[in-house]
């Protein structure tokens, strides 16, 4: 009985577990998660990344990513204001310790969404997140859904399929992740996400609610 008690006021003290989205470029990470922030408003929060890419049509400062120049990354990352970053495709990508403290402060779980390489930084910390893969069903989907995307040139397009197969074989090594989900038909692919995050949405559900 106290036992329960404790362990409940621990589990609200603690907060949510935050959830990590890793994955090959062009697999439908952001697809999925803006899905889960819609349907589950007031329970996700995304971390907003920076990054020295240069925003796409429609991306928004602040929202998407914070977009900064290389100088100002390095001088952020030097000062110790990020939990990880990582160099992807030519560009500088992080997670600060803001972005997440912002979400956690909300009491909502957060979702980061990071390369392979920010998944190995992560497990370094005592950040202590579900880990997802999401995966595409082949490359030659992927490679299709990345053209299509039409965000890339030739050369950044190339360089994204390589960095794939590495992401790919990374996500069949055993204990790298704690699901991995192979995103073909998106609605199939949602329902499993969905099914696989249930017990922390109802962890939320239900702190929000007393
Ligand atoms: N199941 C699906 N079926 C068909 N198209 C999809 C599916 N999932 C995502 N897409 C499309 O594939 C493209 C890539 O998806 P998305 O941008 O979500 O990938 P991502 O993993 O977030 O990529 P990146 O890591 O580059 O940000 C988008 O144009 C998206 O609309
Ligand atoms: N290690 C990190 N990787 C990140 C972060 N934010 C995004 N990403 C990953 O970068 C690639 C490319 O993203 P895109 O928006 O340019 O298509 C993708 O795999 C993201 O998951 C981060 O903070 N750290």
């Amino acid at each position: 009985m106290y036992l329960r008690f404790f362990s409940k006021v621990f589990s609200v003290m603690a907060g949510p577990r935050p959830v990590v989205f890793s994955g090959p470029s062009g697999a439908g990470k952001s697809t999925l998660l803006k899905m889960l922030l819609k349907e589950f408003d007031g329970v996700f929060g995304f971390s907003v990344s920076h990054t020295t890419r240069k925003p796409r049509p429609g991306e928004e400062n602040g929202k998407d990513y914070h977009y900064v120049s290389r100088e100002e990354m390095q001088a952020g990352i030097t000062k110790g204001d990020f939990i990880e970053s990582a160099e992807f495709s030519g560009n500088m990508y992080g997670t600060s310790k803001a972005a997440v403290q912002a979400v956690q402060a909300q009491n909502l779980i957060c979702i980061l969404d990071i390369d392979m390489q920010g998944v190995k930084s992560i497990k370094k910390t005592n950040l202590n997140p579900i880990y997802i893969s999401i995966q595409p069903p082949s490359m030659d989907v992927l490679e299709k859904r990345l053209r299509a995307r039409k965000t890339e040139n030739e050369e950044s397009l190339q360089k994204r399929l390589q960095t794939a197969l590495v992401e790919m074989e990374f996500s069949k090594e055993t204990g790298q992740f704690d699901v991995v989900i192979i995103n073909d038909n998106l609605d199939e692919a949602y329902g499993k996400l969905k099914a696989a995050l249930l017990q922390e949405i109802q962890k939320v559900k239900s702190t929000t609610k007393a």
